[in-house]
């Protein structure tokens, strides 16, 4: 049995008074791709965020790789995420963007070398010298993806990754997450796309008003 790298436990948020999140219970295992579905304002985004330890719960405990969010370390440190309203900077090149972030993360020496590869990597141009504000955004997309897979993390979230791809944008992005997958991420990925989800799920969670009604094991 692999290892659990993040756990959620009876999780809770408020917001103005009103319950978002309900005592939301989930164990997260090693190297899997964990779906998570649900309609608009289920909770996957806020689920996601509390993880990350961006929000912080009412009541509960989220365990991210051993350590308490928010209590142990005010983050989770070890994961990469494609979040869309973090997004980049408009007037920057894609490279730019990822060089920024590099340098913010204390990782310059190997930036460029890595930047080139994981533009190819997610399928875009790294000589490209557009402003991202000019991408499509299916390559804001892509680009997004890049930022998630930046530093190397184990542990993935990718928030609605299929947003904006057409056909062959959603076929790379199974292939990109069966490659993670064989290279030993733990993925977890929220999405409305049912088939897309049912791909390449080990496992997916049905969020519904802020709480799990149900889990399916692929
Ligand atoms: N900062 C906030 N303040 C108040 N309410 C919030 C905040 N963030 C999220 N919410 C509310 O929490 C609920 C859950 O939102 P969340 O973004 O997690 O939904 P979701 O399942 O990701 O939906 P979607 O599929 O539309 O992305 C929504 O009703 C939303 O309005």
């Amino acid at each position: 049995m692999s290892q659990i790298v993040v756990e959620l436990r009876h999780v809770n948020k408020k917001f103005k008074r009103k319950n978002i999140l309900n005592n939301v219970n989930l164990k997260i295992y090693e190297n899997h791709v964990y779906g998570f579905s649900g309609p608009n304002g289920a909770g996957k985004t806020l689920t996601f965020k509390t993880i990350l330890g961006f929000i912080k719960p009412n009541n509960g405990d989220v365990i991210v790789e051993g350590k308490f969010i928010r209590k142990e370390v005010m983050f989770a440190e070890n994961i990469g995420f494609s979040i869309q309203e973090y997004g980049v900077l408009g007037d920057k090149t894609a490279t730019e963007n990822l060089s920024l972030l590099n340098i913010l993360n204390n990782q310059v020496e190997t930036a460029d070398m890595n930047i080139q590869q994981l533009l190819s990597y997610v399928g875009l141009d790294p000589n490209n010298k557009d402003k991202v504000k000019h991408y499509s955004l299916g390559m804001k997309q892509r680009l997004s993806l890049a930022v998630a897979l930046l530093n190397d993390n184990k542990i993935l979230i990718f928030d609605e990754p299929t947003n904006a791809l057409d056909d062959s944008g959603q076929d790379f992005l199974v292939a990109m997450i069966n490659d993670l997958k064989l290279k030993g991420k733990t993925i977890l990925i929220s999405s409305h796309d049912k088939y897309f989800l049912n791909q390449v799920s080990d496992h997916i969670f049905k969020f519904n008003e802020g709480t799990i009604v149900g889990e399916q094991i692929l």
